[in-house]
């Protein structure tokens, strides 16, 4: 049996941790399926790529709105595809390449299973780009090993185990292959209300589908502060048809698709489904149970502040473990094994404080720390403030009625504890605030301890700053 001194399992943000720093250690990399995993592949990277095309569709679309006249004339979906993952498909065999061409490292196209603490099986280990030796035994041992191996799009049962999707006649797509469909439908259902959801309804409304979006629940982006999930529900219904407090209980096919039918005893015709529920852990098939590593109710790996699983030398990052599905959270937490690693007596803990996060529909959300229903639960004493977009110069400059920035700030201290923002530029504008509670800085001070260019849109944060009465 093979023996390393690290062992990482999955190349998505797991594939970051390995620099120069690293050069006297035998490390192995496994990863089932591509370098890069989710945000590269499937994630991140191409649904804001495709975002990018449903924006400027958007801007063709809203001309009137600055006296301009314009036609939305074709959509090259073809084109949109290849040109997206032409990219990313190139940057992801780099990746791996890169890898390979380091000395010290044995990149394992394998699935890997613990078989105990630091042994672990490789299945499936006959990619001919493995060394010989590797395939032929197809057992290696660690003493450190890394689980980054990430999550799955979830399927609820009672839409897998449907008759017309048991028996393949209805196909239900998720993340991770409607970007790469042959021919863009004519007319979608997207089932559930969270970021997948509001992504893709605004790709594919945009670029013309008729987007249908089901949710069990009274709005959408339900998890976001009340304002944000009341303001985008609002928007939603006008530019998709939103299925509020509704559920899928059948779907059959159709001559040319799909008619799915719903709790409310109405039915949506349609060509193409896409679920959007959730994504778990890809814990179960890592053979968890031969090992002293714990999983949660949730199937996430259990790591401490210094992400170390029960198990010593195994740790663990990125949505296999983590309460936050977000690549910069991921790419963080991998900063902090990759330095730890280096350093066992000088451990770095890992900061889950004011951790952003931005949905890229229409509008574009952004949002960081609590909500007002979270600062109320936790009793906090909070002055809250918002600040429209048409109260300010570049609002009207790009005639956003619905955009706002509302802040959160607790009234003893000055800090601000939760900000979110909707409309044009969200995620950018957020990040000031993003700063301020990282570094402890008061509101007063973010907002007069410095100039705001004028008349740029940061002056909506800044007047929302402004507005706050301790
Ligand atoms: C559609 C979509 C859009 C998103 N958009 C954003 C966004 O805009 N911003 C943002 O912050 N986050 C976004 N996310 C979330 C983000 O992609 C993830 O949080 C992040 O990629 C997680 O990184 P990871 O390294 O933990 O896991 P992954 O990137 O999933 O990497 C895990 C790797 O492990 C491999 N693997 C799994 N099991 C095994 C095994 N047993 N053996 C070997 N290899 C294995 C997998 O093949 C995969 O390559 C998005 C996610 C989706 C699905
Ligand atoms: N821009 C970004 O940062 C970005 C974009 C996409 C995804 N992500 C990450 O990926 C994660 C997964 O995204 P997501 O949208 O799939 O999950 P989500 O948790 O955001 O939303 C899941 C939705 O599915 C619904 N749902 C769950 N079970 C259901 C069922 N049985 N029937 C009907 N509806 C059901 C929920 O009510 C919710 O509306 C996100 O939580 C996020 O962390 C981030």
């Amino acid at each position: 049996m093979e023996q390393f001194d690290i062992a990482i399992i999955g190349a998505g943000s797991g594939n970051m941790i390995i620099n120069r720093k690293f050069a006297d250690k035998k490390v192995a990399i496994i990863e089932a399926d591509k370098f890069g995993g989710t945000c590269l592949n499937v994630g991140c990277i191409p649904t804001k790529m495709f975002v990018g095309s449903a924006d400027a569709a958007q801007h063709v679309l809203g001309a009137e709105r600055f006296n301009l006249s314009a036609q939305l004339n074709g959509v090259d979906w073809r084109g949109i595809v290849s040109r997206i993952f032409g990219r990313i498909d190139g940057n992801v065999a780099a990746a791996e390449q890169f890898r390979r061409d380091n000395d010290n490292v044995t990149v394992f196209k394998s699935h890997a299973h613990f078989v105990s603490d630091h042994v672990l099986e490789l299945i499936d280990a006959g990619d001919e780009a493995n060394s010989p030796a590797a395939v032929a035994e197809q057992r290696i041992s660690a003493d450190q090993i890394v689980i980054a191996a990430g999550g799955h799009a979830h399927i609820p049962d009672h839409l897998s185990q449907l008759p017309a999707v048991m028996d393949g006649s209805v196909v239900l797509h998720t993340s991770d292959d409607i970007m790469r469909i042959e021919q863009l439908p004519q007319r979608m259902v997207i089932i559930g209300s969270g970021f997948i959801s509001a992504e893709f309804a605004h790709v594919f409304s945009s670029l013309g589908v008729e987007v249908t979006v089901v949710a069990r629940a009274d709005a959408l982006l339900r998890r976001h502060d009340v304002a944000v999930s009341q303001q985008f529900t609002q928007c939603a219904v006008e530019q998709w048809d939103v299925r509020l407090n509704t559920t899928v209980i059948d779907i059959v096919a159709t001559s040319d698709g799909a008619r799915v039918v719903l709790s409310d005893g109405s039915a949506v015709e349609c060509d193409s489904i896409l679920v959007a529920a959730g994504r778990n852990p890809n814990t179960p098939g890592l053979g968890l149970h031969n090992t002293s590593i714990e999983i949660d109710e949730g199937g996430r790996v259990i790591v401490d502040e210094y992400q170390r699983t029960s198990a010593q030398g195994v740790w663990a990052l990125g949505d296999i473990s983590s309460h936050w599905q977000l690549k910069h959270v991921a790419n963080h937490e991998a900063r902090v094994v990759q330095h730890n690693l280096l350093n066992p007596q000088n451990l770095k803990a890992a900061r889950h404080d004011a951790i952003p996060s931005g949905v890229f529909t229409s509008p574009q959300i952004a949002t960081v720390g609590l909500t007002s229903a979270q600062a109320q639960e936790l009793g906090l004493d909070v002055v809250e403030s918002t600040v429209d977009y048409k109260e300010v110069a570049y609002g009207w400059a790009l005639a956003d009625p619905v955009g706002f920035c509302k802040v959160i700030v607790e009234r003893s201290s000055g800090l601000i504890v939760g900000a979110h923002i909707v409309g044009a530029q969200a995620t950018t504008l957020l990040q000031p605030i993003v700063q301020a509670m990282s570094f402890a800085v008061p509101a007063a001070d973010l907002a007069r301890g410095q100039y705001w260019i004028h008349p740029a849109l940061t002056e909506v944060v800044e007047n929302a700053l402004l507005r706050v009465r301790l």
